[in-house]
């Protein structure tokens, strides 16, 4: 079938237009607007680059009207335009492929990029670089691709090609760093939700949208599992404040004033530090099986989760804040029932005794495994450059990585607060540690603030998968 302009119109096996050539003819055609085409090094394809700069281009002057002629100018974080073939234009973030940790690659002198697509369950593919370009609104999407468009805003597909639209541009208003975490913590649809809540309405995503996307994208490669990598560390709720400006006053008037509260809460703040410190260490192996956690001090208040609940579905109200004579400040709502972290007495201990600034409590299977190796009074670990990361508290300074590092190990008790009484002997008799494992139980680690408890705590778990990995082979 010919069309007038010579284009050779292709069905496919669905009975769909294919538009692979129409998109290009569209962003070279657009009205208005000027068209870059380059060649990629090898296949020599035309790629139109629009020239319309997006925020996330404009912040990070990756893409730009003089776009010189490199093989790929996308960079890990960009938000783009996916058009893979019959599929529909879809938004999308350049993130590396995590079983080869790459995102782009030459396959049969194709340059493809590695994407995984916004409000599609985490869906990702490698898609050639012609199929891509960067990301602009949603309005000048409509405007100036209009062809493109059609399919998805008529379909039944429509709501959810909105909110992945909606996903995307929030994701541009954002540092590249946090984008890839926001993208993964879900945080822009769990603002959806509450604010849908809010209004006691859920979030209707319709089945037959469901189907029909799982129709769409049968033939894509399924996501593995998510991997607690650097790339996508989890973040439950930072960036909220920008977030809401996605949101028309309507949605904004029917928040109560509690949620604008947890919206406005600063991405530093306990109320969103916790529940995703939680959640990464979660994925960590850190606070399986509900216990541990962590406990942040801020402004003279000490922040504190929930026992016993899911610690990588904390939400930001459920935490309770005290002084620093345990006094409570602030409670969970009361319709949630909880109580305080049994490991509040130990906490309290590293603020009153160690002036920590937060204190994290893993129950590591390393720990464990590392106590049944172990079965004397403290661990030792030398001859590591990570012990370079651990603080030395008696002295003030980091360990060198030619010193030793003691690490006290106390018996476990049948009740958090009976360990009150060793774990205080354990301060006094090593004054230099910032950790205390409890036997066969897990370990708790502190610091002046919960970058330095965190990374300590990272040091420490390094240190003793390499201790069991001696201890298992006699080095
Ligand atoms: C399986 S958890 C047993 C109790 C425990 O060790 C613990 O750390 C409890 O912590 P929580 O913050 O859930 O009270
Ligand atoms: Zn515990």
């Amino acid at each position: 079938m010919k069309k007038n302009s010579g284009e050779q119109v292709k069905k496919s096996r669905y009975g769909r237009v294919s538009t692979k050539r129409k998109f290009d003819e569209e962003c070279d055609n657009s009205l208005g607007r000027k068209t870059v085409i380059i060649s990629t090094k090898k296949n020599k394809s035309k790629l139109p680059v629009s020239s319309v700069s997006s925020p996330a281009s404009t912040s990070n002057n990756v893409h730009s009207n003089t776009r010189n002629n490199k093989v790929n100018e996308f960079n890990i974080g960009d938000i783009v335009w996916a058009k893979p073939g019959k599929y529909p234009v879809w938004p999308g973030i350049v993130i590396s492929d995590p079983n080869f940790n790459i995102h782009y690659k030459e396959e049969n002198n194709v340059t493809m990029l590695h994407i995984y697509y916004c409000n599609d369950a985490y869906k990702r593919n490698w898609i050639r670089i012609n199929q891509i370009f960067e990301f602009v609104g949603k309005d000048s999407m409509l405007r100036e691709f209009p062809k493109l468009t059609t399919h998805v805003t008529r379909s039944k597909i429509k709501s959810k090609w909105n909110r992945a639209v909606d996903e995307a541009t929030y994701l541009t208003m954002i540092n590249r760093e946090d984008r890839i975490k926001a993208f993964f913590s879900n945080t822009f649809l769990h603002n959806i939700e509450m604010t849908n809540n809010a209004q006691n309405k859920k979030p209707s995503i319709e089945q037959s949208e469901n189907d029909q996307l799982s129709a769409i994208y049968n033939q894509q490669p399924a996501i593995e599992n998510q991997q607690a990598t650097i790339e996508n560390l989890p973040s439950t709720s930072c960036n909220l404040q920008i977030n809401t400006n996605l949101f028309d006053d309507d949605f904004k008037q029917n928040i109560t004033n509690h949620e604008v509260q947890y919206l406005n809460y600063k991405k530093e703040h306990p109320r969103v530090l916790i529940p995703e410190l939680c959640r990464l260490f979660y994925l960590n192996g850190w606070v399986t099986g509900t216990g541990g956690g962590i406990s942040i001090k801020y402004e003279n208040h000490i922040y504190i989760a929930p026992s016993g609940v899911q610690k990588e579905r904390i939400q930001p109200e459920d935490l309770f804040v005290q002084d620093i004579h345990g006094v409570d400040v602030e409670l969970p709502p009361p319709e949630k029932n909880f109580s305080k972290s049994q490991c509040t007495p130990i906490f309290m201990c590293s603020y009153t005794l160690r002036d920590a600034g937060a204190v994290i409590h893993i129950h590591s299977l390393e720990v464990v495994k590392l106590c049944l190796l172990s079965p004397g009074k403290d661990i030792r670990i030398n001859d590591l450059e990570i012990i370079k990361g651990i603080y030395n508290e008696e002295k003030g300074k980091y360990y060198d990585n030619d010193e030793e590092v003691v690490i006290p190990i106390i018996e476990n008790s049948k009740y958090e607060r009976d360990l009150v009484g060793t774990f205080k002997l354990a301060l006094r008799k090593y004054p230099m540690t910032s950790a205390v494992i409890v036997r066969n139980h897990g370990m708790y680690v502190w610091g002046k603030d919960w970058q330095s408890a965190k990374t300590q705590c990272e040091c420490y778990d390094y240190a003793f998968k390499v201790m069991i990995f001696k201890k298992l082979n006699r080095l």
